[in-house]
């Protein structure tokens, strides 16, 4: 199969690069963009891809030089600690504003990556190559970057656009099967804010469709792609349009928060899909077979539907610094129909309990 390109325009003008092999010989998608300018090159990763980083170290080197900072496992490298940590390698290393960063890994590192690229120097050039179906759908492209604080998830970060982005889809090889449907649950987003034709595929095999070898996910993560790459062309800084891909955020952070960040982002969201698809059908009349085909359609792929009754008062205080709140009104991504989203207000809280009872087992 042949390298799909994927064009963005979005904070910068670059390519998603979706294919296999290209991290068995990476020159060519990594050269041009270093260009001669760059001399250093520093590879962030988790513990998990260690291997697969020593050798893009070895196969990029001679040209440049290439360091490695090894960052801590998942949810774990969003600390400004880790941060902290990884401007200093650069400092010691004396990295210039010509030099450049590859963020290895999943979600976590790739937004870790992203935001030492956009503060190092106030920017220097990054590649992205996301090692997770998560990472290669969402997490890589169009430039949100961030880390966690003790108050919430993403509070602190930048938009800071990669220049360019490689999803080298062998390197899901050894991926964990939940790691794997967790990602999932980004492209079931994808499928119903806009793109119909993923909930399709889904439905026709599932596990066809998640068979990383098949014909059917790489259509999957680039159908997903595209729908990225479209909106967050049309709105980079998210003053309108961009939001939509937050549907099922509000309460899926609220949870990962509640969780203590040990959840898969992708489990948390796909709870929170379901709460925004019953919030949909009290608010716009989304047909029942749409919310019940979100439940279908998630639960095929292992992912949880349901949460705890007694979390509600702390999901909703935590809702109340989502990033789409403005002053005390909260605002959530809901759908007229599939492929209709739509931004609900949300001055009064109890059409959010009611909704959230329907998700208590
Ligand atoms: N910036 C964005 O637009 C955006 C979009 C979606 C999600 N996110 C963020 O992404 C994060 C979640 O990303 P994730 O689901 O990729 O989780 P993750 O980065 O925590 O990775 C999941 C686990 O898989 C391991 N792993 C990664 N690649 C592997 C591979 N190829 N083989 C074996 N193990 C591998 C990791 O070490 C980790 O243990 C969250 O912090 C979320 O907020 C950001
Ligand atoms: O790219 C976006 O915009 C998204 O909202 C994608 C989300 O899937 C992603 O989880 C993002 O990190 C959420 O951002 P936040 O602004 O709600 O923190
Ligand atoms: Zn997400």
């Amino acid at each position: 199969m042949s390298t799909t390109q994927i064009h963005v325009t979005g904070g910068g003008d670059y390519l998603v690069n979706i294919g296999r092999g290209m991290l068995a010989d990476p020159e060519p998608f990594f050269g041009p963009i270093f260009g001669p300018a760059v001399n250093k090159v520093l590879i962030i990763h988790p513990p998990t891809m260690g291997a697969i980083a020593n050798k893009l170290r070895e196969q990029l080197m001679g040209e440049r030089e290439v360091l490695l900072a090894e960052v801590p496992d998942a949810e774990n490298a969003k600390r400004v600690e880790v941060a902290a940590f990884c401007w200093q390698v650069l400092g010691q290393a004396d990295f210039t504003r010509s030099d450049a960063i590859i963020g290895l890994g999943g979600g976590a590192v790739t937004d870790l990556a992203g935001f030492v690229a956009a503060t190092w120097l106030r920017g220097v050039k990054l590649i992205q190559v996301p090692t997770t179906v998560l990472a290669m759908v969402d997490a890589s492209v169009g430039g949100k970057t961030g880390i966690n604080t003790a108050e919430g998830k993403n509070l602190v970060g930048s938009f800071y656009a990669p220049h360019a982005v490689v999803c080298d889809l062998d390197v899901l090889e050894k991926l964990p099967r939940n790691e794997l449907l967790a990602g999932f649950a980004e492209v079931v987003k994808c499928g119903f804010i806009a793109e119909p034709e993923i909930l399709d595929i889904l439905e026709a095999d599932v596990d066809v469709a998640t068979d990383p070898t098949s014909t059917e996910f790489q259509r999957l993560i680039e159908l997903s792609v595209g729908i990225k790459a479209r909106v967050v062309s049309e709105d980079f800084t998210e003053q309108g349009q961009r939001e939509i891909l937050n549907y099922g955020h509000t309460l899926g952070h609220a949870i990962e928060h509640a969780e203590r960040y040990t959840w898969r982002h992708g489990a948390a969201i796909s709870i929170g899909m379901v709460f925004a698809a019953e919030l949909s059908r009290m608010t716009q009349n989304l047909p029942d077979e749409v919310v019940d085909r979100h439940r279908r359609i998630l639960e095929s792929l292992t992912l949880p539907t349901t949460y705890g009754a007694e979390a509600w008062e702390h999901l909703l205080t935590t809702m109340k610094r989502d990033k789409k709140a403005r002053g005390s009104m909260l605002r959530f991504v809901v759908l007229r129909d599939i492929g209709q989203p739509t931004i609900l207000n949300v001055p009064d809280t109890s059409i959010l309990f009611t909704a959230y009872q329907e998700l208590t087992a």
